[in-house]
């Protein structure tokens, strides 16, 4: 993807012949069955080539840690490596219709948005190795940033179409983001934007300005940290990136963001066709019934207010209170199951011996005895030998 790189970029067609994994529904699978499924092994080969960022990325990256568990690297792509990125995002998220909906809009139109979540190599063959490359590039300056090693087996792709909506305060700890603390990948395209964390609500906040080609990685003691994308810049579109989406998407081809995030969930594989993975692009039967009876908007108003009234039952009956609903509910009933945070990280302090006593007491402690033992011996001479 660098200019060090000699591969040459796959041609669509070539790709689209490329073998796709397997795609089981969703339905009929049960947890257990799902954990029996045989797992291909995620972690990663000390000797495997691929894995080698000065051939993927950028040789002008630079890497800072603004947290720890927290690698940025400004410039990890080059204009080529860019341009590859948003060629496959575009040829699964727009020519494989992943971010549409059956009508040809986005699939989430109140963000404006595209979104599809599938197993890295359905995106492309060079997703995971993209994904390798930027593991071991924030490992070798910041170790911390990945304690399991795992490559990661799945691709969040988020195409903003317009600039106006970021996303909210949250935490990757769904169902869909993996269980253990091997770090999100998270690569930038198109205009800029603040990123901002914190590990709690009360916490203070971290910004960094994500630019195109930016890959920001978050893993170990940052795994669960609280994200929020704001401020996203009009006018910083890279010119070499206009040109690509041209006539091929909704909206000012200067003015979008594409953001591909990388993830290791192995328990899902198998699972991509299944209507967790397509969310609002994959419908249930209900969503689908209704939206030939009534329209696609009130199918999508109905599986909300279903959604909603599911949380809030649940919230009632497990926690005896009313749900806030979205990220920022802080309430029992949206507490996240898995998450860990920075403070699981820190070793206790260890017992410290107590401080010597004062000086004055170690000097009564030592004459206190000897002063007592010559007292005494004058008293008993005085009572023995008659006062005298
Ligand atoms: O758009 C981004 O940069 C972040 C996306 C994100 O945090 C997510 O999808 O969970
Ligand atoms: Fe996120």
């Amino acid at each position: 993807m660098s200019s060090t790189n000699t591969a040459t970029p796959s041609s669509p067609s070539a790709v689209d012949a490329a073998p796709q994994p397997s795609s089981t529904p969703t339905g009929n699978i049960s947890r257990d069955a799902v954990d029996a499924m045989p797992q291909p092994s995620t972690q990663k080969d000390d000797a495997d080539e691929t894995c080698d960022p000065d051939a993927l990325l950028s040789p002008d990256r630079v890497a800072s840690s603004p947290l720890p568990g927290v690698v940025l690297l400004k410039n990890a792509l080059d204009e080529a490596g860019q341009r590859e990125a948003l060629a496959w995002a575009l040829r699964h998220g727009i020519d494989r219709k992943a971010w549409l909906d059956a009508d040809g809009a986005l699939n989430a139109p109140r963000q404006f948005r595209g979104r599809c979540y599938d197993a890295v190599e359905a995106v492309d063959p060079r997703a995971g190795a993209l994904s390798d490359a930027l593991q071991e590039a924030a490992r070798r300056a910041y170790k911390e940033v990945d304690p399991v090693g795992a490559s990661t087996t799945h691709l969040l792709m988020l195409f903003y179409a317009k600039l106006e909506r970021g996303l909210g305060w949250h935490r990757d700890n769904g169902r869909s983001d993996g269980r253990d603390l091997t770090p999100v990948v998270s690569l930038s395209l198109g205009a800029a934007c603040s990123f901002r964390m914190k590990h709690g609500p009360n916490d203070p906040e971290t910004t960094v300005v994500l630019e195109s080609g930016d890959a920001i990685l978050f893993g170990g003691p940052a795994r669960h940290i609280m994200h929020a994308v704001t401020d996203l810049q009009k006018g910083t579109c890279p010119a070499h990136l206009r040109d690509m989406v041209r006539g091929r998407v909704p909206g000012d081809p200067a003015e979008w963001r594409l953001n591909l995030t990388w993830r290791h969930a192995p328990e899902l594989r198998g699972l991509e066709g299944g209507d967790r993975f397509h969310i609002l692009g994959s419908p249930t039967a209900t969503f689908v019934a209704t939206a030939r009876e009534k329209g696609l908007a009130a199918a999508r108003a109905e599986a909300n207010a279903r959604k909603l009234a599911r949380k809030q039952k649940k919230a009632r009956r497990r926690f005896g209170t009313d749900c806030a609903l979205g990220a920022g509910c802080d309430r029992p009933c949206c507490a996240p199951r898995t998450t860990r945070t920075h403070l699981d990280f820190v070793k206790p302090a260890e017992e410290e011996p107590p401080p010597p006593p004062p000086a004055y007491l170690m000097v009564l402690y030592l004459v206190g005895p000897v002063a007592l033992g010559v007292g005494a011996a004058r008293v008993a001479r005085w009572v023995f030998e008659g006062g005298a």
